[in-house]
């Protein structure tokens, strides 16, 4: 049994970082495991213009600077900390003009453009109820640029059942999508379904400089649980989030795409914090607090289906697809993690006095992070 895992450094392709105390609260635990990660802009307000961006952007660099003079973490913790880099991403409107497009490409700063179908998922009120017959140009303009459009995947029609909203968007929406903007880079975010296994899985293409031009990223939670996990001895809120848990036949759908090494599918862990007294209420809150503890996680999914004695296969999910479709460099260093025991607490200091309860927080996992250079 291997019992030392080493990768070039991870990054995480699809995290929410909130604004405010949040992020003071949550940013260290990115920081200390990610090099990079793609932070999404569903803030209230949205992030929609590129000056908000770079606003955003040096709030977080405040806070990680905040953290690494806090006293909590060793020097040599800090120093990776500063290494630190948040890639910035615009929420699209109904209102962004192509314009704020090719600003946005040219800002060296926003790496991507987000579609939250209006009402799918949190603060997703500002977003697009039709994309293609609201943003046209603007899916014209980010074609031109290479701009990726990163999508949740979900359609909002309350007609269609909740556990096949992913599935009926690839139909609905991506398929057209694709084909009126065949050279459009974009990212099917937090897939859970073979459907979407399946779609990215069959587009291979790549544009002229030779990036692909659809990939998807794949949660922890995704790939280790099913949807009866929801469910388990009573209502688990800790458990939901959005695209909701699925059926087992799709977690086995995503963990073989996760570890078949095609370029296409990568890390995203879709970290997203929410305060304990807002999940456990009436109307708990879409979203599963998962960045501290994620690499283990990811771990312990490629053990599940024999692809972690050779890590060559975990280093392309976690540090290596996610950079080639970016067009970004490999991190330089050592990510290292041990089989041993690593417990997750019951609950971690957040905002408000009730904390905030972590994805699995009670449990022990097998895989403990022990080097982060
Ligand atoms: N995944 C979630 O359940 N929640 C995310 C939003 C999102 O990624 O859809 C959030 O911002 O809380
Ligand atoms: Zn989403
Ligand atoms: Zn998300």
């Amino acid at each position: 049994m291997i019992q030392t895992i080493q990768i070039a450094p991870p990054d995480d392709w699809h995290l929410h970082l909130r604004d405010g105390e949040a992020l003071e609260h949550v940013v260290a635990a990115t920081a200390l495991n990610f090099r990079r990660a793609i932070v999404m802009p569903n803030l209230k307000p949205p992030v929609t213009t590129v000056e908000q961006a770079i606003a955003y952007k040096g709030r977080i660099h405040a806070a990680v600077e905040k953290a690494c003079a806090s006293g909590t973490y060793s020097p040599e913790q800090q120093a990776v900390m500063a290494k630190f880099e948040p890639l910035m991403v615009l929420y699209l409107t109904g209102a962004t003009s192509p314009s704020e497009i090719e600003k946005a490409a040219l800002s060296g700063v926003v790496k991507a453009v987000k579609l939250y179908p209006a009402g799918a998922t949190t603060n997703s009120d500002a977003g697009v109820s039709d994309l293609l017959g609201q943003c046209g140009e603007v899916l014209k303009a980010m074609e031109v640029c290479g701009l990726p459009l990163l999508v949740h995947g979900e359609v909002t029609d309350p007609n269609v059942d909740v556990f096949d909203r992913e599935a009926a968007f690839v139909d609905s929406v991506m398929k057209p999508l694709r084909k009126q903007f065949p050279n459009l880079r974009v990212v099917f975010e937090h897939i859970t379904t073979k459907q979407a296994v399946d779609f990215v899985t069959e587009h291979s293409a790549r544009d002229s400089q030779g990036r692909l031009l659809l990939a998807a990223t794949i949660t922890p939670q995704h790939l280790l649980y099913n949807r009866n996990a929801i469910f388990k001895g009573g209502l688990q809120p800790h458990w939901y989030c959005l695209p909701v848990l699925k059926r087992e036949v799709h977690r086995q759908a995503l963990l073989k795409a996760a570890t078949s090494g095609l370029p296409q599918f990568f890390l995203g862990t879709d970290s997203a914090p929410h305060a304990k007294h807002l999940k456990e209420m009436s109307c708990g809150c879409a979203g599963c607090y998962s960045a501290p503890y994620a690499m283990p996680m990811y771990a312990e999914a490629f053990e599940q289906m024999g692809a972690l004695e050779d890590s060559r296969l975990f280093e392309q999910f976690c540090s290596l697809n996610g950079p080639a479709f970016y067009g970004l460099p490999v991190n330089e260093g050592i990510y290292e993690l041990k089989r041993e025991p690593m417990e997750i607490p019951e609950r971690l200091p957040f905002v408000t006095d009730s904390g905030i309860v972590p994805l699995r927080a009670g449990e022990t996992l097998d895989w403990t992070v022990t080097r982060l250079s």
